[in-house]
């Protein structure tokens, strides 16, 4: 059935008492005021409205965990990632191999609800334009169709990503985040919750996206609730996959892989995943003294450790020499990252080649100004000024012309 019409009437709004122009309402309300509003009506997750289930959380990764009888885990966290990877390139082999061919469903033109539905979609755009300028003036370039379902998942992560980082942080619980889950199940059951939720069941139910990197990414959240420390790399990997290597893998689906490319489905996931990864190591290596001032380190404890280091030294946010020769090294790793992520970049369908170049050139290029900044990143935020951006835009939109690999592809 429609996504529009399960829309007008959903299960959830009837049970909750809350009708359709309410939920209309909270979508706009979420564009009145300005950049740090919530942008989650939390409401209605911190009420507890949403669906109960018997036994609390339901399914994640923690649920593909192989661990012994002591509880230890015998997978590393990538092998456990790669498996949700593999389950998303098989969805989308089992579609078409390029959304180019794959057949976008027109929506079902029930009178009233279409026009709601590309309003939902406008308003996801706004959020996209007003936090993310460049990316969005990237997706220009992509047809509508992909253009639009892009911003919805952008929305849905920049909520979700706002309970655990926005004004209403403090007020969120491991309940909370239980019930934003249900809201998730109901947005891939084709029952969302307000006209934001609506644009994304729209996208979801369009283009081959698995539930599971949505359901990840509230995992990751889960991670930042209970956690705040990481004993060693595995540990802050599977972190990194949960809050951005999930966005990858949520963006692929709708940006296709070119019908010429000859590399395998697999790697340009691996790819995704990788620039995730690259992309959330820079930002918690861009925010280390933020992060410390709120009494968080990402940073691996058993690296610091090695490198003479704890957290007090970074709580005093001293810059030594054993700091140097330590962040050196964190961002030479995030910099391999980057460099396997760009691998897959140049596979994709052509459209969307730009918008993903130019948000990994100007995200890799914040890794230069941690070491031009002397590695100060306690006091100092690393950032890309205007003038470089200028610069690195078109050098992004000349990669973004390279033809894909025409013959078998060893990406691994
Ligand atoms: C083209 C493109 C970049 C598409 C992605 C669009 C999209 C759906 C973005 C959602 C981003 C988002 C809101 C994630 C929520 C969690 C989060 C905030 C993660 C951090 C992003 C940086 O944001 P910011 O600096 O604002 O962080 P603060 O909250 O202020 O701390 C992350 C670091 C991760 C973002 C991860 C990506 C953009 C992954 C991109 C990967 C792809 C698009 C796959 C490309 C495909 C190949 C084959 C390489
Ligand atoms: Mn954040």
């Amino acid at each position: 059935m429609s996504v529009a019409l399960l829309w007008v009437v959903s299960p959830c709004e009837v049970s909750n008492g809350t009708g359709f122009l309410e939920s209309v309402r909270e979508g706009k309300s979420f564009f009145d005021s300005s950049r740090h509003r919530n942008l989650v009506s939390n409401e209605r997750i911190n009420r507890g409205g949403g669906k109960q289930t018997n036994n609390g959380r339901k399914f994640s990764v923690r649920s593909a965990i192989v661990a012994t009888p002591s509880g230890e885990r015998t997978m590393t966290s990538e092998q456990m990632v790669y498996d949700v990877v593999l389950r998303q390139a098989a969805l989308v082999k089992r579609q078409l191999r390029s959304t180019d061919e794959l057949e976008v469903k027109p929506d079902i033109p029930v009178p009233g609800n279409l026009g709601l539905l590309s309003e939902a979609y406008d308003r996801c755009g706004e959020v996209c334009a007003e936090y993310a300028k460049t990316f969005n003036l990237g997706t220009m370039l992509m047809t509508p169709e992909r253009r639009r379902a892009i911003w919805a998942i952008y929305v849905w992560c920049r909520r979700t990503d706002e309970l655990v980082d926005g004004p209403n942080a403090s007020y969120i619980t491991p309940a909370a985040l239980d019930r934003w889950e249900d809201r998730l199940e109901d947005v891939f059951n084709g029952r969302p919750f307000d006209m934001l939720d609506g644009a994304l069941s729209d996208t979801v139910s369009n283009f081959p996206v698995d539930i599971q990197p949505f359901r990840d990414m509230i995992e990751g959240m889960r991670m930042d609730l209970r956690k705040s420390r990481y004993k060693n790399f595995d540990e802050l990997y599977l972190y990194c996959y949960y809050v951005a290597g999930t966005v990858g893998l949520m963006s692929v689906p709708i940006m296709g892989i070119a019908p010429e490319s000859k590399a395998t489905t697999e790697s340009v996931y691996n790819a995704a995943l990788a620039l995730g990864i690259a992309n959330q190591l820079t930002n918690i290596l861009r925010d280390v003294g933020e992060d410390a001032r709120r009494g968080r380190v990402y940073l691996p404890q058993d690296e610091l450790a090695q490198a003479g280091l704890s957290d007090e030294d970074i709580f005093a946010g001293r810059v030594t020499d054993k700091w140097r020769i330590f962040m050196k090294k964190q961002i030479h790793r995030a910099r391999k990252f980057f460099d396997d992520a760009e691998k897959g970049v140049t596979e994709l369908s052509a459209a969307s080649r730009f918008p993903v170049w130019a948000s990994l050139v100007l995200y890799r290029k914040i890794l230069d100004e941690i070491e031009a900044n002397d590695y100060n990143n306690f006091t100092r935020r690393a950032y890309v000024s205007k003038s470089k951006k200028l610069i690195a835009l078109p050098i992004a939109y000349a990669k973004s012309l390279v033809p894909p690999t025409r013959t078998i592809s060893l990406l691994s």
